[in-house]
């Protein structure tokens, strides 16, 4: 059998630190020091503006940033440039995205009654601006335009402001147009890396005119994109960000009647996305773990991407457990931003998972499928965010707010109440409030 990179863990071996240890992430693989180089391109873009963006533009991806309108005439060109079949399939996705979030998006809650005349709900009202940045360095993810353009149309997102850096010839993919016009975009913006991040954080004046500063950023990245938006999150007056969404995670739970060839091909699906990715396989048969591994040998040597696979396989895991239970436990202290579970009774494990961007049940259930067109967003935690955070919806570009009635008499019964715990506090100025409303 040819071994791949995998690095092979019995997990019934492994006492609680060593479980924490084989679980550990890669460290960032990227050339450089990525905290530093982000923080000074953060902080020249603050001082010198639309000026540093462009310098950082041209040296690191070798071409000005650039305003893209969407427009008839642009829309007509890219439609031209790809086979039917491919504008097809885009306005496919689309559709699927824009109804799975339009059926999720959260309405405002009935009014509670907690006490009589006093009445409250939830209001949902969307943010004022947000900021998507589309990923581009080595494939134009115009998915990743669809499924963070699309919920912030839903939720009602006045601004939408979607940067992705340009290709190697200094443009951009017809069907990153084509999903910008899908998504109801009046423009993209070509500009990629921490200084896109930077320019939204910061509003800047570029020559092709002005981006504001956004009220939220979105979207996925590289490390640099990653590390951008938590630093741009950190300022004071600062951006809110989605979640961090770095290089892309697969965890696959395997049984022993596992497909070989498709849980391997499920692995390089995501090994494929970038040297730092990181897959892990997860099986209660030896036997099958070997199957996948050599599978996978045979499958990247035929990939396009080979190169970045094999890094990312690298940082691989193939995890032995004895029981479905114990997989359950490995995910959830991983709390992978993708999980697929193959196994015998796939849907019944997914109780038993409480930290996962994305399930993916059964093997028909291709985590593909997810990152394309089944309709919720593929834009996940990652790097164990999801044991706290959720996927990018609707409701991540809203907010709510508590919408508080009272009549006379609940006045009557609630303010003394509040009068005497505001004065427990030693808040006369509180209570005296409150005693107004109990004697009107
Ligand atoms: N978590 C998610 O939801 C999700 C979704 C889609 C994609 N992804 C991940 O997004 C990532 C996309 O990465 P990508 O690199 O293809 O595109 P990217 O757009 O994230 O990054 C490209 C930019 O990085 C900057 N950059 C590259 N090298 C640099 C350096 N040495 N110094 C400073 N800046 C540098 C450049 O400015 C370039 O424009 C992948 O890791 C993929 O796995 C994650
Ligand atoms: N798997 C990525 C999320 O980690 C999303 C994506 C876009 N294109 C292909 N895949
Ligand atoms: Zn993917």
């Amino acid at each position: 059998m040819t071994e791949t990179a995998f690095k092979r863990i019995d997990w019934s071996s492994l006492d609680a630190a060593g479980k924490k240890t084989a679980l550990a992430r890669p460290t960032q693989r990227t050339a450089g020091d990525v905290t530093e180089v982000v923080r000074t391109i953060l902080n020249d873009v603050r001082e010198r503006g639309g000026a540093a963006v462009t310098e950082w533009c041209l040296k690191l991806d070798k071409a000005p940033p650039r305003r893209i309108a969407i427009t008839p005439g642009a829309i007509a060109e890219a439609r031209n440039a790809l086979p039917p079949a491919d504008t097809r399939a885009l306005r496919f996705a689309a559709d699927n995205i824009r109804v799975f979030h339009q059926a999720t998006r959260p309405e405002d809650t009935p009014y509670v009654e907690t006490t009589p005349g006093v009445r409250s709900k939830l209001a949902w009202r969307p943010i004022a601006s947000a900021g998507l940045y589309i990923p581009g360095g080595t494939a134009p993810l115009f998915s990743s335009l669809l499924m963070l353009a699309i919920p912030a149309e839903v939720a009602g997102v006045r601004e939408r402001i979607a940067v992705t850096p340009p290709n190697k010839e200094g443009g951009v993919h017809p069907a990153m147009i084509l999903a910008a016009a899908e998504a109801g975009l009046d423009a993209i913006w070509l500009m990629g890396g921490a200084q896109a991040i930077a320019a939204l954080t910061f509003g800047v004046e570029l020559e092709d005119g002005i981006i504001p500063p956004c009220d939220k950023l979105f979207g996925p990245g590289n490390a640099y994109v990653a590390e951008a938006k938590k630093q741009a999150s950190a300022l004071p007056g600062g951006p809110a960000v989605d979640m961090p969404a770095g290089p892309s995670e697969l965890m696959v739970i395997v049984d022993r009647d596992a497909a070989p060839e498709i849980a391997a091909a499920d692995l390089l699906s995501q090994a494929e996305h970038d040297a730092d990715a990181q897959v892990l396989l997860v099986s209660t048969s030896r036997a099958t773990i070997d199957y996948i591994l050599t599978e996978v040998e045979v499958q990247v040597a035929t990939l396009p991407r080979e190169a970045i696979a094999r890094a990312s396989l690298n940082e691989a895991r193939a995890i032995l457990v004895r029981d479905l239970d114990a997989a359950a436990e490995v995910a959830n202290l991983y709390g992978p931003e993708h999980l697929s579970i193959q196994v015998e009774e796939s849907e019944e494990l997914v109780e038993s998972i409480n930290a996962a961007g994305a399930v993916f049940v059964g093997r028909f259930a291709a985590e593909t499928l997810g990152d394309y067109a089944a309709g919720p967003s593929h834009v996940l935690p990652t790097d164990g965010g999801a044991k706290t955070l959720g996927g990018v919806t609707t409701a991540s570009f809203m907010t709510t707010m508590s919408v508080q009635l009272v009549t006379e008499d609940g006045a009557r019964q609630l303010a003394p109440i509040a009068a005497r715990l505001a004065r427990m506090e030693g808040l006369e100025a509180h209570a005296r409030a409150a005693d107004l409303r109990a004697d009107a």
